[in-house]
């Protein structure tokens, strides 16, 4: 491993479900995160949820309880983007939304030095287009990791017109030593594993709408076809909202190609605020 991929400091911007469950990784990695959500509020909800998920494993005898403490208290938050000043990595877990990132990495840009790694978390948008709007887009690199972060190996790395090399290979690197699975990929609309899976959530949806299927006999056959999962199980647990910002952003980037065109269905649950389990309703109900 270069010498480079050995982070110290590591921050964490967006304590919702991708960000919390990227800050517990590095923690169980070994490492203090720092995390950074505009949202007091969130924070606490997202560090209680995964406590008590970390205690159950506890309880489970599956971890020991000085370790489930040792990684809450690597843990913590800070109030100012200025406190991440001295980080070696970023990863950004915010919003799904171009100019709210571009914005960010923008003033990011301005605090933290020219050596430290801007990593975003998107799932679908274009890191090209992220680091834009930075003096420094070589050190702009996408890390997308999956639903649940602590526990799914792949992450893609996601490369950038203008990422430099060493950027990727750092991370590259340093994922595999931390225990996940990195794949280079690059920075296309969906990425890869985004894009493999329109047409597995988009024809559930079209085999529902159209009354041929329901969404219970729809996941218990994909299910019964060797998937840990159906298609609406998936999208409660990734976030409905966060499949719906995917699907838009890869029919917008393939210029409205027809197959890969949303469905109303997705548009309205998330005008319902019916976004899966984090909202304890999506396609099912669930117990908060
Ligand atoms: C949209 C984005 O851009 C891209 C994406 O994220 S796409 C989504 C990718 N994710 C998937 O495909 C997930 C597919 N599903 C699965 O792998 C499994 O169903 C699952 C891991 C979510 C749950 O597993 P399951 O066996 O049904 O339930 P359960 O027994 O409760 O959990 C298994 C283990 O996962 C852990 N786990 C479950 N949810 C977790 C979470 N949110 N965070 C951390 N750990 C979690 C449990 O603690 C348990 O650990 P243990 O074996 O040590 O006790």
């Amino acid at each position: 491993m270069s010498e480079k991929a050995s982070f110290h400091q590591l921050a964490v911007i967006g304590a919702g479900t991708m960000g919390i469950g990227i800050a517990e990784f590095f923690a169980r990695a070994g490492y203090s995160v720092q995390v950074y959500e505009k949202k007091a509020e969130v924070f606490e909800q997202s560090y209680q949820t995964m406590t008590h998920r970390l205690k159950r494993q506890v309880e489970k005898g599956k971890l020991k309880a000085e370790v489930c403490q040792e990684i809450l208290n690597r843990i913590y938050p800070v109030s100012t983007l200025e406190d991440l000043a001295t980080s070696d990595l970023i990863v950004e877990a915010i919003v799904e939304q171009l100019k709210v990132k571009q914005e960010l990495f923008s003033q990011l840009d301005q605090i933290i030095s020219p050596q430290t790694i801007l990593a975003t978390n998107t799932s679908s948008l274009s890191i090209t287009a992220i680091a834009a709007e930075t003096v420094h887009p070589e050190r702009v690199v996408g890390l997308h990791f999956f639903n649940p972060a602590p526990i799914m190996p792949l992450v893609e790395v996601v490369v950038g017109a203008e990422t430099n090399p060493t950027v990727v290979e750092t991370c590259i690197d340093w994922m595999r030593k931390i225990g996940k699975s990195p794949v280079r990929v690059s920075d296309s609309p969906g990425f890869l594993v985004n894009r493999v899976a329109r047409p597995f959530h988009l024809e559930a949806y079209r085999l529902v709408g159209e009354g041929t299927a329901t969404k219970e006999q729809v996941d218990r056959i994909i299910r019964a076809a060797g998937f840990k999962m159906g298609p609406f199980q998936l999208q409660d647990l990734i976030g409905i909202d966060i499949n719906y910002a995917a699907s838009l952003s890869v029919y917008e980037g393939y210029f409205h190609e027809s197959r890969f065109r949303p469905h109303y269905l997705q548009k309205s649950l998330v005008d319902q605020g019916a976004l899966g389990r984090k909202t304890g309703k999506g396609h099912f109900d669930y117990d908060s």
